[in-house]
């Protein structure tokens, strides 16, 4: 049994990340979303801010509903919020109201500068002061587990920041949140300022100690950890790191930061771990802002390596360019990405895998056309490679195409596709419903070709902007050990990516066909 001490993941991807400028979630996507955070294994699933609107008091009442999680609502320090807040979370199992008001001069001047919350700066104190209070002590006739934010705790003068602190705690609060509402500490300044608290505040030990860190120098993970190495045992965090501006400490990298460098300390957390990136693909995919491909643990490139030295370390061991494995964090396997920096024993791994045995004199040669073909383009691709290795054989035997698809989707209607595919002289056309017209398109291809699901992954992504922009999807397939790489390119994103699962058929259709083995079963 692990003897490290637990850090709660509180999470606020649905909350604080959905205040990501463009990211609204509908009721339904945020459920989702809930569901994918009990599997990752949170501790609280911050669900929203009831007092907002009413789509957002239904996704945090729904979520209530069906949570094992402690749910938390977000409320201003002020009766009718609170109310709003507790009607939305009353039948979760474990409901926390979470109530904050801003503590720092700055905010306290700028934000509450009304003469009716006093008119000097130690007035305007004294008056949030007794608003914090009355808010925690109102809220905990409601509900049993108050959490209170101190806003822009990173900039509060430490005393006041103690001061308001412990009274929360005296009047009911079991979490105190110490959040760097503007990212603008430093990681041993924000360390400090935790260990302080426990210091000053008499009744610290009654609380769970919170962070909450914006990311707008970069810092909010480091602040973080640096909290949690002086006394935080609550981690406020987002998937993706969305939120506010530049975003939340990013929960992958709090996690695995303290999971990899367990050598270090001796905290822990609940989440498992290999749902992470998984968790990362629906954020995204949801909310609509795409994870950059450098992004630590879930970016495209996490588990990417391009440049030959590397790729060299990697195919002898591993842990020479990996600090954990991609499938500690569910990415399905380490990519080996061919392009102008890979090296002669990148190459000859992957053609190992494609069946071509090339070594000594052979594999120079074959490296020096690589490089050639390296220099022009970005990435080599399977395919390439077989053009490359001078096939005929390369060359698609049989291209199945596209001739004709037809979508019917909408709001109110079951997504429908009908394709027409042509191969050769031959056509072959038919209709499927599925979950979304993406999955009608594949399914009416299946069906058609009378294929089994292959489909390993699938993505599609906008590669110029503006309305008119091209989608270019890509799509894997597995079949047994192998896999085909398919790509389409259209401003239709439906025909973009008929286009790349036809394309990955016929470069399974050509591997069959070097086999002397006939893969699709239709005849062809
Ligand atoms: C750091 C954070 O992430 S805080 C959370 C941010 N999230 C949101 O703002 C959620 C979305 N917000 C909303 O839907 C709206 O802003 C609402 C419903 C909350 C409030 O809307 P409105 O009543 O129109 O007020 P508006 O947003 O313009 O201004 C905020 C008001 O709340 C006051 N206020 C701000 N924070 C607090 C607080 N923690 N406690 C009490 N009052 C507060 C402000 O002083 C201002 O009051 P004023 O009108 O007396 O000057
Ligand atoms: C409401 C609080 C916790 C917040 O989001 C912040 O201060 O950044
Ligand atoms: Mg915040």
């Amino acid at each position: 049994m692990s003897t490290k001490e637990q850090v709660l993941i509180f999470d606020t991807t649905l909350r604080d990340g959905e205040q990501s400028p463009g990211a609204s979630l509908s009721v339904q996507e945020k459920i989702e979303i809930a569901r994918q955070l009990e599997k990752l294994n949170v501790d609280i699933i911050e669900a929203g801010f009831p007092a907002s609107s009413p789509l957002q008091f239904e996704a945090v009442q729904r979520i209530s509903e069906e949570s094992g999680r402690t749910v938390a609502a977000l409320s201003r320090a002020i009766e009718r919020d609170i109310d709003e807040a507790w009607k939305a979370l009353r039948s979760a199992r474990r409901p926390r109201i979470h109530t904050f008001i801003s503590t720092s001069d700055i905010h306290i001047l700028g934000k509450f500068g009304h003469e009716r919350y006093g008119r000097t700066l130690a007035e305007k104190r004294q008056t949030i002061l007794d608003m914090a209070v009355r808010a925690v002590a109102y809220a905990r006739t409601l509900c049993d587990d108050i959490e209170f934010s101190a806003e822009d705790a990173g900039r509060t003068d430490p005393a006041y920041l103690a001061e308001i602190t412990e009274a929360v705690i005296s009047a009911g609060a079991a979490t105190v949140n110490i959040p760097d509402t503007t990212g603008y500490t430093w990681p041993s300044e924000f360390g400090k300022k935790i260990a302080g608290l426990r210091e000053r505040v008499t009744n610290i030990d009654d609380a769970v100690i919170s962070v909450h860190c914006h990311n707008d120098l970069g810092l909010a993970v480091a602040n973080t950890i640096s909290a949690i190495e002086h006394g935080a045992r609550q981690a406020e965090c987002s998937m993706n790191g969305i939120g506010e501006r530049a975003g939340n400490a990013s929960l992958e990298e709090i996690v695995m930061a303290l999971k990899v460098r367990s050598d270090l300390h001796d905290y822990t957390t609940g989440i498992t771990t290999r749902e992470l990136y998984n968790t990362s693909r629906m954020v995204s995919s949801l909310t609509g802002i795409i994870v950059q491909p450098n992004k630590a643990i879930v970016g495209d490139n996490a588990f990417s390596h391009e440049s030959g030295i590397h790729q060299d370390g990697m195919l002898k061991n591993r842990q020479t360019y990996e600090v954990m494995t991609p499938e500690s964090v569910g990415v399905p396997q380490t990519h080996i990405v061919l392009g102008r920096h890979s090296g002669k024993h990148g190459l000859q791994a992957r053609l190992d895998t494609l069946g071509y045995r090339v070594a000594g004199e052979e594999l120079e040669t074959v490296y020096q056309r690589f490089v050639d073909v390296a220099d022009k383009k970005k990435e080599v691709y399977d395919d390439d490679l077989r053009v490359l290795m001078g096939d005929e054989l390369s060359k698609p035997v049989e291209p199945i195409e596209l001739d004709y698809l037809h979508i019917n989707s909408g709001t109110a209607s079951i997504p429908t596709a009908t394709v027409r595919i042509r191969i050769k002289d031959r056509t072959f056309e038919e209709s499927s419903t599925g979950d979304g017209p993406v999955d009608a398109c594949f399914r009416a291809i299946e069906r058609a070709l009378g294929l089994e699901q292959l489909l390993n992954t699938y993505s599609v992504r906008s590669t110029t902007s503006g309305r008119q922009a091209l989608g270019e999807a890509t799509v894997r397939l597995k079949d047994g050990d192998k896999f085909f790489t398919g790509r389409g390119v259209s401003t239709d994103i439906i025909e973009a990516s008929a286009r790349a699962y036809l394309q990955a058929l016929s470069l399974r259709e050509n591997a069959a066909h070097h086999d002397h083995n006939t893969t699709i079963d239709n005849g062809i």
